[in-house]
């Protein structure tokens, strides 16, 4: 049980021979009543720790009146697990979920030495059962384990503040890594959650490489820079908005993201949030290492006031244009009018929310936007401050199709690549799309088959975006005509002349 390595040892064998004779004596004596014992253990004690030049610490694991788990405990565990239990000799293993991987910690009564700064220092396991009145014949449950901190009293200062505090943050950081991360959803006010287990990463997310690593190295400075925002009087928090049309992988991104940073996901459905009590109350109750979204926020709200003003106008738009993916979110919102669940949440309720008094409570947080159309926004909403940055997730270009050729069919290179090349500098195909394309088309996942695949498409979208050109070409030549002809009063067939003249 005692080591060499400790410098304590000679005390320490002096406490051990006192405690056995005190532990032969207790079992001699045991028919004697507990206040008995316990006033010649008090004395004991007190006389050890006069000759005794070490400063011991302990920390419960059960804290508080109402028993609570503590925090402390659980953090030193941790540290103790990673850093120091392979020194013990008894083991304890148990299987982190996440990683499915074994997390070795030492075992009750075990002793591990650490070092801070030169001092040498032990930790010892233990616990003890409750002193209870009652005899009872079933094992008893309700066993308190401690961690016993051991130092000698030179290095007071050291290691009640900076050992233990580094220990703590250790400890936390380590809890963290470990966790299984959830994403929460909102059902009204409260949120519910699933294990997140998403596999998306920035390394499969096909995008131009300079353009992902400015975005991995803006969240890693995020997730660093805590004393920085404390230090300019800022929330820890920062705004991320995503557009582009579907399918360029904002939603892969977002997941990414977390992926990277190991937050916790909560994707808020705003249409389904009440008022703004409710939202606030949904906020409070994120906790911090999360990524807080709000996807296609421009269908996601009602906005008062400027968003209803807008309306008319927005209207003539969309009938004007033709854009992708419109109809998908008339139809939403039709549903909702239909529905009567429209959302009260109003635009200065949001933003509150965004970068309200509320939004700097529990730490670091991102939060995303989504959105097809970036234009109809507010600007309110999007204001850097609110939204720092704006990422846009565009069609696939080369280098994007480099990285999903990588991922789906292991290759750097091929003889197609040069006329893929050609071809997606002419045509507009999300991403979504190509990685359609290279999914193996056999068993044996044939690359050049792929490949054959994506061509094919590409010649067909690029076939159908002349076609779409040449007859806009035509409308506007007929609306131009006609403008002709209502100038001059009388009808003009002859196209030529309206071309020449
Ligand atoms: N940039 C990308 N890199 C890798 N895969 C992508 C990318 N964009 C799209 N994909 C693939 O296409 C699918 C759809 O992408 P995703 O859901 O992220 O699009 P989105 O931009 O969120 O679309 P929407 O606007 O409709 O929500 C994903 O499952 C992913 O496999
Ligand atoms: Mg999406």
């Amino acid at each position: 049980m005692f080591t060499s390595m400790n410098p304590r040892d000679t005390f320490a064998q002096l406490g051990s021979i006192f405690g056995g004779l005190m532990f032969f004596w207790a079992i001699f004596q045991q028919y004697f009543p507990y206040p008995v014992r316990n006033y010649i253990e008090k004395y004991t004690h007190r006389l050890v720790n006069y000759v005794y030049p070490y400063i011991q610490v302990r920390f419960n694991e059960f804290t508080g009146e109402r028993l609570m788990r503590s925090e402390a405990y659980s953090a030193i565990q941790n540290y103790l697990s990673a850093n120091t239990s392979m020194q013990a000799k008894r083991l304890k293993a148990d299987v982190v979920k996440k990683t499915q991987s074994l997390v070795l910690s030492m075992d009750d009564h075990e002793e591990v030495a650490d070092e801070y700064k030169g001092v040498k220092l032990w930790w010892a396991s233990g616990k003890n059962t409750p002193k209870t009145q009652s005899l009872s014949f079933y094992p008893v449950s309700d066993e308190r384990r401690y961690y016993k901190l051991t130092f000698h009293k030179r290095h007071r200062d050291l290691i009640i503040g900076p050992y233990l505090k580094h220990v703590l943050k250790e400890g936390k950081a380590i809890k963290v890594r470990n966790r299984q991360r959830k994403l929460y959803t909102n059902n009204g006010a409260y949120w519910s959650h699933v294990v997140f287990e998403h596999p998306a990463s920035f390394q499969t997310l096909a995008m131009e490489p300079e353009r992902k690593k400015e975005i991995i190295d803006d969240l890693i400075a995020f997730s660093k820079a805590e004393d920085f925002y404390a230090r300019i009087g800022r929330a820890w928090k920062r705004g991320y908005l995503l557009y582009g049309p579907p399918g360029t992988g904002k939603s892969t991104m977002i997941a990414a993201m977390a992926n990277l940073l190991n937050y916790d996901i909560y994707d808020l459905e705003l249409t389904a949030v009440k008022d703004n009590t409710e939202l606030r109350r949904l906020l409070i109750e994120t906790s911090s290492k999360s990524v807080i979204v709000i996807e296609d926020i421009d269908c996601s709200l009602e906005l008062t006031g400027q968003r209803k003003k807008e309306k008319k106008k927005e209207k003539k738009k969309e009938d004007d244009q033709e854009q992708e993916g419109k109809e998908e979110s008339k139809e939403k919102s039709s549903k909702e009018e239909k529905d009567g669940k429209s959302s009260q949440v109003t635009l200065s309720g949001l933003l509150n929310f965004i970068d309200g008094l509320w939004s700097a409570c529990g730490g670091e947080r991102i939060i995303v936007f989504t959105t097809n159309y970036k234009e109809k926004l507010d600007p309110a909403l999007i204001r850097k401050g609110r939204m720092d940055k704006h990422i846009e997730l565009s069609y696939c270009g080369f280098e994007a199709f480099k990285v999903l050729a990588k991922n789906y069919l292991c290759l750097d290179e091929h003889d197609f690549f040069p006329r893929i090349r050609t071809l997606l500098g002419e045509t507009k195909i999300t991403p979504a799309d190509v990685a359609e394309h290279l999914m193996p088309k056999t068993i044996f996942g044939d690359a050049e088959v792929s490949l054959k695949s994506l061509i094919k498409g590409l010649e067909m979208v690029k076939e159908e975006e002349e076609k779409k050109k040449a007859e806009e070409d035509e409308a506007k030549k007929k609306e131009l005509l006609e403008k002709e002809e209502a100038k001059d009063g009388k009808p003009n067939h002859d196209q030529g002349k309206v071309q020449s003249g």
